[in-house]
C-alpha cells in the first residue's frame, strides 16, 4: 500500500523515517484491509508483527490519532473501489476484487523520493497543486506537460536509437522510473516495441544481462537459498502475487543455456501480461532459479552475475524446485499461476507433470493450443482437411513434440481413426535425423511416439524429399536450417507450402522471410517466432504473421485470474486459441495472415480471457463466484490501465 503525500516512511524493522517532517496538520490516511490485519495479529510472521506496530507507532509518534485514518477498503463506500477513481490510496488502478488482498507495509512517497518511485512518478506530468501538496514544486522545471506528449517524446527518443539492445535499455530505464508511461507507450505502440522488448531483442538483452543489470526487476533464487526460499520471497516488495513467470536458465529462447542472466525472459513475458493481458504489474513477480550453467563462457567470464558452477541436476536441482513450489503456494496461495518458461526438455516435460496436480501452472513452450489454430487458418489457404497433409518438423523437443500431439489429436477426433495411426501422419527430425523406429531405445519418452517405420534419413533435405510434407515446421532453434534446397524441395513438392519457421530469436530463426518467399517463388505461406518486415518479392508485397504464444498466455492469464481458476484444464487452452483463431477474419487471410496483427492484442486478449474464464467456470475449477454476466465486458474492466492517476 502506498501513500502520497507525506515525507515520512515505515521500514520493515519498525522504525520511521522522515516524522519529524510531519505536522499535526498533515493528514495521514492508513488504508487496510481489516480481516487480513486479524489475521495478521494472530500470526507471528515478521510482517506481520510490523504491520501492527506500525499502525500503534504511526499515532504514538504523532501523537494525533485523529491524523490517521484506517479505512476498510472492501466497505462499498470507499472511494476507491472499483475501476480507480481519481484518489489513488492503493498507488495504482485497482480493476479486479483482488485488489484488497494489498501489502501491508506502509510506505509513504512525496517529494524527491516520489519522483524516484516507478509506480507513482509522473515526471512533468505533475501538476502544480500535485507539486504543491507533495513537496516536489521545485524539484521538477515549470512546465507540466500531459501523458500523451510525455509518449510522443519518450517515442522520439526511443526512435533515435539505431541498435535495438539499446532501445531495450531505453525501454527497461523507462520502466524503472516511470512504470505508467512505460505500458503506455508498449500498449500504444505494440507493433514497434513488442520486438524490443520481447523477441528478438530481449535474446540479446539476456546474453548481455551481467552488463545492463541495473536494478532488481525481479528474484533470483539460487542454491545458496536452499532452505529459506520462503524468506526471500518476502524480500519481494509486493505481497499479492498472481502471476509468476519462472526460468532455470538453461534454454532460452534458441540460444541455450544463459545460466542466471535468463531473468530477462521472465522480465519480458511479464511485461507483455501487463501490456497485452492488463495484468496489473504489482501482481506479476519473474524469478530465475539459478542452479549454475554448463555455459563455459558464462562461467569463465568474469562479469557473470550467476553462481560459477556446473547446474544441478537430478535430487538436488529437484529439491530445490519443490521448496520453490511450496513457498510459493505458501506464500500466495493456491491460485497463483506459476508459468514455466524456457526450461530445457529434461526437466520441463517432468516439472509440468509434476505440479499440474497440485498447483496452477502451465507451459506456453509446450502447450501449443494456441500454434495449432494458426495451423488450421494456413491450411484455409492451401485446402485439404488437416488428415489430407503431412507434417515435418525440423525440431524434436518441447515445442515440435508439443505441437505434433496436437496435432495427431484433432486428426484422431476428426477421423475416429485411433491416435497411433494419426501419428504417422507427422514426422520429426532431431540432430540425429528422422526419428524412426530402429532409434526407438535411444530416444528421450516425449519423442518415443513418433519413431515410426522408415529407413534410417539424416538430412532434412532428404527428409523432405522421403517423406513429401505438405507443412515444414521448424521448432529446432538452429538457425538457417530451412536452406534454398529445402525450401525449393517444398516448393517443388507443393503449389503452396506451408512453412513455419517457430524458433527464436530472429538468428535463431530456420529461415528468413525473405529466404521463403524468394526461394519459394512467393508461393510459400510463411509465419515466424520472431517478427519480419514485409518483403517484395516480383512487385508484391508479403506480410508474415507472427507465430509466437505471446498471442496467448496474456489472455489465458486473465482469464484464469478473472475467474479465479484453481487448475489450468488442457479444454482451457483450446478454448484460448478458438477465441484466437475467432479473430483472424477473411481480410487477414486474404493478405496470407493466419494471425490477427498485434494492433488489437488488447482486444483479443479480452477475448480469450472470457472463453477461459466460460470454460473455467462450466468444468466446475472456477472459484470466484457469481459468474459475471458478461465476460468479456468483465475482462475489459479488469484490464489495468497506464492512465495517470490524480494525486490531489
Ligand atoms: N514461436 C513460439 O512461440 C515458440 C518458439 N519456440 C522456439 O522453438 C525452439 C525450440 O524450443 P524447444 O522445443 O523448447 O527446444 P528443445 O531443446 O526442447 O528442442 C530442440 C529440438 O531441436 C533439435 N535440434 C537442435 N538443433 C538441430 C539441428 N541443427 N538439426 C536438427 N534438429 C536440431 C533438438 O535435437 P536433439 O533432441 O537431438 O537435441 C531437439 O529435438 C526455440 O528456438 C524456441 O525459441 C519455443 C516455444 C514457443
Ligand atoms: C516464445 C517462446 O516462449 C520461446 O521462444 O521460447
Ligand atoms: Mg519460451
Amino acid at each position: 500500500m502506498a501513500l502520497i503525500g507525506n515525507s515520512f516512511k515505515l521500514h520493515q524493522n519498525n522504525s520511521l523515517s522522515g516524522i519529524s517532517k510531519m505536522t499535526q496538520s498533515q493528514s495521514l490516511r492508513v488504508s487496510i484491509h481489516l480481516p487480513k490485519v486479524v489475521a495478521m495479529m494472530n500470526s507471528n510472521t515478521r510482517l506481520e508483527r510490523n504491520f501492527s506496530v506500525s499502525v500503534e507507532s504511526v499515532v504514538n509518534e504523532l501523537n494525533a490519532p485523529t491524523a490517521v485514518e484506517v479505512v476498510d477498503p472492501t466497505s462499498k463506500q470507499h472511494p476507491t473501489a472499483v475501476g480507480g477513481g481519481v484518489e489513488d490510496v492503493y498507488g495504482e488502478d485497482t480493476a479486479t476484487d483482488e485488489q484488497f488482498d494489498t501489502p501491508w507495509s506502509v510506505s509513504v512517497a512525496s517529494g524527491y523520493s516520489l519522483l524516484r518511485n516507478p509506480r507513482h512518478n509522473k515526471g512533468l506530468a505533475f501538476s502544480e497543486k500535485e507539486r504543491d501538496a507533495h513537496y516536489i514544486s521545485g524539484l521538477l522545471p515549470p512546465v507540466v506537460v500531459d501523458q500523451d506528449l510525455q509518449v510522443k517524446k519518450m517515442m522520439a527518443n526511443i526512435r533515435q536509437y539505431v541498435v535495438p539492445l539499446h532501445k531495450y535499455q531505453a525501454m527497461m530505464d523507462l520502466q524503472e522510473k516511470n512504470e505508467r508511461l512505460f505500458y503506455k507507450l508498449l500498449i500504444e505502440n505494440v507493433e514497434e516495441l513488442l520486438p524490443i522488448v520481447y523477441t528478438p531483442t530481449v535474446g540479446e538483452a539476456c546474453q548481455k544481462y551481467g552488463c545492463i543489470f541495473k536494478r532488481p526487476q525481479g528474484l533470483f533464487i539460487s542454491l545458496k537459498d536452499k532452505g529459506k526460499i520462503l524468506e526471500i520471497l518476502k524480500n519481494w516488495p509486493e505481497k499479492d502475487i498472481q502471476v509468476i513467470v519462472v526460468t532455470d536458465g538453461e534454454r532460452i529462447l534458441g540460444l541455450g543455456d544463459l545460466g542466471c542472466q535468463g531473468m530477462g525472459i521472465p522480465v519480458g513475458k511479464l511485461s507483455l501480461y501487463t501490456a497485452l493481458g492488463g495484468i496489473r504489474p504489482s501482481l506479476c513477480l519473474p524469478i530465475t532459479i539459478d542452479v549454475g550453467t554448463n555455459n563455459d563462457k558464462l562461467l569463465n567470464d568474469e562479469f557473470y552475475i550467476g553462481l560459477r558452477q556446473k547446474r544441478a541436476k537430478g535430487q538436488e536441482y529437484a529439491e530445490l524446485m519443490n521448496e520453490f513450489m511450496s513457498a510459493v503456494k505458501q506464500s500466495y496461495g493456491e491460485k497463483v499461476l506459476v508459468q514455466f518458461e524456457d526450461f530445457a526438455n529434461h526437466n520441463a516435460f517432468d516439472l509440468l507433470a509434476k505440479y499440474s496436480s497440485t498447483h496452477l501452472v502451465f507451459n506456453d513452450d509446450i502447450q501449443h493450443q494456441w500454434f495449432f489454430r494458426g495451423l488450421i487458418s494456413a491450411l484455409k489457404l492451401v485446402g485439404g482437411s488437416l488428415a489430407d497433409h503431412r507434417f515435418l518438423f525440423l525440431g524434436a523437443g518441447e515445442a515440435g513434440t508439443g505441437i505434433a500431439e496436437l496435432i495427431a489429436l484433432e486428426i484422431s477426433k476428426q477421423t475416429k481413426v485411433p491416435l497411433e495411426e494419426t501419428r504417422k501422419k507427422v514426422w520429426l527430425v532431431d540432430s540425429k535425423g528422422l526419428i524412426i523406429k530402429s532409434r526407438l531405445d535411444s530416444l528421450q519418452h516425449f519423442k518415443k511416439p513418433w519413431a515410426h517405420e522408415h529407413e534410417p534419413v539424416k538430412e532434412l533435405l532428404d527428409a523432405v524429399k522421403t517423406i513429401r510434407p505438405t507443412v515444414l515446421i521448424g521448432s529446432s532453434g538452429a538457425g538457417q536450417t530451412f536452406t534454398k534446397e529445402v525450401i525449393e524441395a517444398m516448393s517443388s513438392l507443393n503449389k503452396k507450402p506451408v512453412i513455419l519457421a517457430l524458433s527464436n530469436p530472429t538468428s535463431q530463426s530456420e529461415c528468413t522471410a525473405e529466404q521463403a518467399y524468394n526461394w519459394s517463388q512467393g508461393r510459400a505461406i510463411f509465419a515466424s517466432g520472431s517478427p519480419f518486415a514485409p518483403v517484395e518479392y516480383s512487385g508484391k508485397i508479403y506480410v508474415s504473421g507472427q507465430s509466437n504464444n505471446a498471442y496467448i498466455f496474456p489472455g489465458l492469464g486473465l482469464g484464469l485470474i478473472m475467474s479465479g481458476a484453481i487448475h489450468v484444464h488442457d479444454d482451457m487452452l483450446l478454448a484460448a486459441s478458438e477465441a484466437l483463431a475467432e479473430q483472424v477474419t477473411q481480410e487477414h487471410l486474404d493478405n496470407g495472415l493466419i494471425y490477427p496483427p498485434f494492433t488489437n492484442i488488447r482486444k483479443i486478449s479480452a477475448h480469450i480471457a472470457a472463453k477461459v474464464a466460460t470454460k473455467a467456470y462450466e468444468l466446475g475449477l472456477a472459484s470466484r463466484l457469481p459468474q459475471p454476466e458478461n465476460l468479456v465486458a468483465y475482462a475489459e474492466s479488469c484490464m489495468y490501465s497506464p492512465s495517470y492517476r490524480n494525486y490531489c
